[in-house]
């Protein structure tokens, strides 16, 4: 049996507008995209879903997220985690290793693995650990990791300090045809401070956290990219200064590729209304010259692609007092709706663009076969209602962090219908 879903609109880039569509799913995969215009389709013995009025769109792919098992289920855990992504539109999510313990051997990459497929509702791409333990001092065993079925390979939460270490790393990377992916941050530079420096933590008398902490390791890494060959790509991009060095480091032909968060495009240290744990992320909210330099590095291709950096943490933990508690907020279920009432909705991009970034350049960029919508594709498609103003309300969310700044927002844009594989994964 096939799933129809009839009348949506799906983005057509060579007219710049939405048409109307029937698309046909089966076996796991796009089996016919029908036009509109000729009345519906034949769909006798089949599932329908009508879909009219709103936006059919390959499923979103989320290159960073934290799904915290094994070790940390108190935050969220593989089941609840991947139904927030799919409530967030996200059918392709890849979750980093500081977990507990982290994930820098074939166990326990096999261990997230069986975990997804039992229990996980999206498709989730497991990164491993750079160094084992995530300290920096000893790196893993690479080609095991590959062949337990790591993407790659990342000390997410924490940079590598060591720079031989890191060019090994690279190498040994580069010799198994596997990406390097790297959270930025010269630990020299950053003591004790959690909001960037800027008009915030001047008014508060707050040491804060500088542009260079990050804007360092990106210039220290491309030139080991340079050098090594492989494929470099940068965490959460939230300084002027990264987006300069990526842009230079690309227009030279180095193999480097980077990502940004919706918290980073959208609020600066300026928005941050006092001492509220939920405004504490790692790299801070900066200036708003950062985010305007983040915004131009999205728009003309410097940074590939959008990424949630989905951070769940309790509320007891959040609720430590922002010195005490932990950096990160959660990002699946407000990502969309957030971009697409502050950018497109505005004018100022178009629909298509805010999509191409959320599935096939990811796609693109880690040799995903899934992120665009045609005959034979894998069939990850998200229905999302544009019309509709709704309030963000993080006690209605499914992940179990509710620990975000954009409680109350009103916005547009929300994912009503997620399917993987052919299957139904969440429907309001
Ligand atoms: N982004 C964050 O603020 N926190 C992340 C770690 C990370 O992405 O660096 C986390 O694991 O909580
Ligand atoms: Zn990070
Ligand atoms: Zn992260």
């Amino acid at each position: 049996m096939a799933l129809w879903i009839l009348n949506g609109k799906l983005w057509d880039e060579s007219a710049g507008s939405l048409a109307t569509k029937h698309i046909q799913v089966g076996d796991g995969v796009i089996q016919a995209i029908v036009d509109g215009e000729g009345g519906l389709p034949e769909t006798a013995g089949h599932d329908t879903v009508d879909a009219a009025g709103k936006l059919v769109s390959a499923g979103f792919i989320d290159m960073h997220v934290h799904l915290r098992e094994p070790g940390f289920e108190y935050k969220e855990d593989i089941a609840s985690g991947t139904r927030s992504a799919a409530k967030g539109g996200f059918t392709t999510i890849a979750c980093m290793p500081n977990t507990r313990p982290v994930a820098d051997t074939p166990d326990t990459i096999r261990y997230i693995l069986d975990k997804a497929a039992a229990e996980g509702v999206v498709k989730v791409l497991p990164y491993a650990a750079i160094t084992k333990n995530e300290l920096g001092r000893e790196l893993t065993d690479f080609a095991a990791l590959k062949e337990a079925g790591a993407i790659g390979y990342t000390d997410d939460g924490v940079g590598v300090q060591n720079a031989q270490m890191m060019k090994d790393a690279m190498k040994l990377a580069k010799s198994l045809g596997m990406p390097v992916i790297a959270h930025c941050e010269d630990d020299s530079l950053v003591k004790g401070a959690w909001a960037s420096e800027g008009k915030f933590a001047q008014k508060h008398g707050l040491k804060g956290i500088p542009n260079e902490s990050e804007a360092i390791h990106v210039g220290r890494d491309i030139l080991l990219s340079e050098a090594t060959g492989v494929h470099y790509h940068v965490c959460h991009v939230s300084t002027e200064q990264s987006v300069r060095l990526i842009r230079m480091a690309k227009q030279i032909g180095i193999n480097v590729t980077a990502e940004v968060c919706p918290h980073h495009l959208i609020l600066s240290d300026e928005d941050i209304p006092g001492f509220d744990a939920n405004w504490k992320m790692n790299p801070p909210l900066r200036t708003p010259r950062d985010v305007q330099a983040v915004i131009e590095g999205l728009e003309d291709g410097t940074l590939d692609m959008v990424v949630t950096d989905h951070a769940p943490h309790s509320a007891e933990e959040k609720a430590r007092g922002v010195d005490l508690a932990p950096f990160g907020i959660v990002g699946f279920e407000t990502a969309f709706p957030l971009l697409y009432t502050k950018f497109v909705r505005t004018g100022k991009w178009t629909l298509g663009f805010l999509l191409k970034r959320m599935t096939e350049d990811p796609a693109r960029v880690f040799g995903l076969a899934q992120g665009s919508i045609a005959v034979g594709k894998p069939a990850d498609l998200t229905i999302v209602d544009l019309e509709g103003e709704r309030e963000v309300k993080p006690e209605t969310f499914l992940s179990k962090g509710t620990n975000t700044p954009f409680g109350g927002w009103k916005l547009y844009g929300w994912p009503v219908f997620t399917v993987v594989n052919g299957n139904v994964v969440w429907s309001e």
